[in-house]
């Protein structure tokens, strides 16, 4: 199900306000918001990527909820899945700590790598990148550069969830280094930044994809 079209781009604050006044004023529990991003980016990476493996590389945030969410919805499409978490599940927090719960209670292979992941993504198909979305500005701090800097010397299709990591979804600037996407699956409503700059060489070609709030609260932030 893809959302309306016509709305035009929003700021990261402005599509974080979304998820509030969802919450708040239209009774949606965060949780179904996020199924429903995990779920409806499940399904674009099925039509993008029908076979091979994948590896989503899921940060501490919500990103990486969305992650872990996918990651269930492509196990039960039959695809291979495997998850790099850079933070130990016990560090999560909210949505993503439920999430990432739910993919350990199914079984999905879930790593916390000390090392360098760059050996193990030889052998994906596709590189989900979970790690950081609306919450962070570059530059990356910790190991999210290092794992940024393996998947685009990888040689797999990569996928960014909501913004490139390393992207400012707002200016478009490209922090050093940024997640090279093919696709860049975005949620609720594009981002101002992926018409700026060289925003376009990072996000690869963008969809939108619905998480399920009213058209009504959409057409509010549309302007
Ligand atoms: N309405 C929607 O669009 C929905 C979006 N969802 C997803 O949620 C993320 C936003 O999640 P949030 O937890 O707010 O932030 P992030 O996951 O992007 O990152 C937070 C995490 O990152 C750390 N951090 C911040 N800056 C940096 C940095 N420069 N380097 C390293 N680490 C950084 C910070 O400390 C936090 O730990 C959105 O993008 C969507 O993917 C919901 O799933 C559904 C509704
Ligand atoms: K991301």
């Amino acid at each position: 199900m893809q959302p309306v079209r016509s709305l035009p781009p929003m700021t990261c604050d402005q599509v974080r306000e979304i998820d509030q006044v969802a919450m708040n004023r239209y009774q949606m529990p965060s949780i179904v918001l996020m199924e429903n991003a995990g779920r409806g980016a499940a399904e674009a990476i099925q039509a993008i990527v029908p076979d091979g493996r994948v590896v989503i590389l899921c940060g501490k945030g919500n990103n990486g909820g969305d992650g872990f969410a996918i990651a269930r919805h492509l196990q039960l499409a039959g695809r291979g899945v495997r998850i790099f978490a850079i933070a130990n599940l016990d560090e999560l927090k909210g949505d993503a700590a439920t999430q990432a719960r739910i993919a350990q209670a199914s079984g999905i292979e879930i790593d916390v790598p000390e090392g360098t992941i760059d050996s193990a993504l030889n052998s994906a198909e596709v590189i989900v990148d979970g790690l950081l979305g609306t919450g962070a500005k570059p530059p990356l701090r910790g190991r999210y550069a290092e794992w940024v800097e393996s998947a685009n010397r990888a040689d797999a299709t990569r996928i960014a969830l909501d913004i490139p990591t390393g992207l400012d979804g707002d200016t478009g600037e490209a922090g050093e280094p940024t997640f090279c996407a093919h696709h860049t699956l975005t949620f609720a409503a594009s981002k101002v930044g992926f018409a700026k700059a060289n925003a376009g060489i990072h996000t690869g070609d963008v969809q939108v994809i619905s998480i399920g709030v009213p058209l009504k609260l959409l057409r509010e932030f549309a302007g």
